[in-house]
């Protein structure tokens, strides 16, 4: 049988390998880690790995180059009796370096970079390891010993000596001292915001490896798991329905010329990502490149169809039932995922039964507010300005049958990600693709959400009575309802 946290492991390598994700976590900065806090716990190294919080997935010293020299980044100093109770208690950690007990320790890699942070004063974060035997979870796995990190703070190295060991080999020794003005760090208060156990992952991948990168279910609220649904990358069509192919670009080379590409003229002019893949700005209707297109793949205008980028994780909140987060940092319009299921008139959905996972695509397409400001002279857009009255048939996706991870994401009155409309598979722009993108920085583990745009008071059940749903985002600028 193969352990949950050696797929995990796995998991995550691949991931890293896939989406070059080594280079994103390389420009985390030192010292504190965006969203990670004094406290938080861990119970995966790989999460450590993906969160940029220790880039080593064995070694205890994280180190990288600066100007030429070695420098350390992050310890994990592990398995400690000398630390009492209350950790932070003593402001010293005593470290002993790298290397295996029957050999001498030398000054090289992760003991040389702990040394040259000596004469650096760099800042060096300290994650504190502890063993611990797991007991619940939702699936119980009882009785087996299992790591436990901590975050603990910045401290910088102070000094360092030689001392033997009991088999008479030279152990380099390091003092660190705790940075001051930083909470105190006590063992019993750590919080459990971010604790991933290994048996709290009740599914290792709810994709079913359909997703490039797994994207784990995790509880650590109850012993339930997510109802059955069945994963689905794509939207699903309704039966009959034949796609009204888009007219396509002739840039060859790709497209950089926004006179004369026609996917950026239908854009207005512009293309709509940056160089980095960023959207620049919300629009009623973007238009990606696509099949039509004589651009390659690589195309800077070929975003969202390439799918989920960013590594994710499906969790149980205390009072929403199942959302998302995401595992790493993303970077303001970011692309993150398609809201995907099956494609049903307005109609049709209406007599769906469970009206839990339904996306109404008129919801956000005909907001007025996205379409102030656009300039007339995008007569490509000022064309698709979409009627409700005019358009004969409205369009919404329910993924209460088929769906994808977007299917857990959670309203919030404040949120972090936005849906835009999009097109470039097909031109029909009665039905274009619901893909949310980050509409700020989004630290790793913050939930994801996005406003799911309901009008109070419009939102009926079968008999036509007005239904009501109170809010639980817990936004300090709450509305209340979400419908
Ligand atoms: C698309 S699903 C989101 C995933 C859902 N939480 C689950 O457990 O599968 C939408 C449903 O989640 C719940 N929900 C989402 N955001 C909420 C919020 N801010 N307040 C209360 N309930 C919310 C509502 O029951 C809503 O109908």
């Amino acid at each position: 049988m193969i352990h949950v946290g050696f797929v995990v492991y796995l998991m995550t390598l691949k991931h890293l390998k896939e989406n070059n994700l080594e280079l994103h976590f390389g420009s985390i900065p030192l010292g504190q880690v965006p969203g990670v806090e004094i406290g938080d716990e861990f119970h995966l190294r790989a999460a450590l790995f993906m969160l940029g919080l220790h880039r080593q997935l064995q070694g205890g010293i994280d180190y990288f180059k600066h100007d030429g020299r070695l420098l350390a980044r992050s310890i994990i100093s592990s398995g400690s009796s000398r630390y009492s109770d209350k950790i932070g208690n003593s402001q010293v950690l005593i470290y002993s370096g790298s290397g295996t007990p029957e050999k001498d320790q030398k000054l090289e890699y992760g003991n040389l970079a702990l040394k040259n942070s000596i004469d650096a004063q760099n800042p060096i974060r300290v994650i504190r390891g502890f063993e611990e035997t797991q007991s619940s979870g939702c699936r119980s796995s009882k009785g087996r010993k299992a790591m436990r990190y901590v975050y603990d703070g910045l401290y910088l190295a102070e000094k360092f000596w030689r001392k033997k060991n009991d088999n008479g080999f030279n152990v380099i020794m390091f003092q660190l001292r705790r940075k001051q003005e930083q909470p105190e760090l006590h063992l019993k208060q750590v919080r459990l915001r971010t604790s991933i156990t290994f048996s709290d992952i009740c599914i290792e991948d709810i994709t079913s490896g359909k997703e490039k990168t797994p994207i784990p279910v995790v509880n650590t609220i109850d012993e339930d798991s997510p109802s059955s649904f069945t994963y689905s990358k794509e939207m699903i069509y309704p039966p009959k329905y034949s796609s009204t192919p888009s007219k396509g670009c002739e840039c060859i080379g790709g497209c950089t010329d926004s006179i004369k590409c026609a996917c950026a003229v239908k854009n207005g002019g512009e293309l709509p990502f940056n160089g980095r893949g960023a959207i620049v700005q919300a629009k009623p209707l973007v238009y990606e490149c696509g099949p039509s297109c004589k651009c390659p793949p690589t195309c800077h205008n070929r975003v969202s169809q390439h799918g989920i980028k960013f590594p994710l994780g499906v969790f149980k909140t205390r009072s929403m039932g199942w959302g998302v987060r995401s595992l790493s940092l993303i970077p303001s319009g970011s692309f993150v995922c398609e809201y995907v299921g099956e494609l049903l008139k307005d109609e049709d959905a209406q007599k769906r039964t469970n009206d839990e996972y339904l996306f109404a695509i008129g919801n956000n397409y005909y907001d007025a507010a996205l379409w102030e400001g656009l300039p007339n002279s995008i007569p490509e857009l000022q064309k698709s300005m979409p009627s409700e009255e005019v358009n004969e048939v409205n369009y919404t996706v329910d993924a209460s049958i088929f769906g994808n991870v977007a299917r857990f994401i959670n309203h919030s009155c404040t949120p972090n990600l936005y849906a835009q409309n999009l097109l470039y598979d097909h031109g029909d722009k009665s039905m274009p693709h619901i893909m949310l993108f980050a509409s700020e920085d989004i630290p790793p583990l913050q939930e994801l959400t996005y406003h799911y745009n309901y009008t109070i008071d419009q939102v009926y059940d079968s008999n036509g009575d007005i239904k009501q749903k109170i809010c639980l985002c817990g936004s300090i600028e709450c509305t209340g309802r979400l419908y």
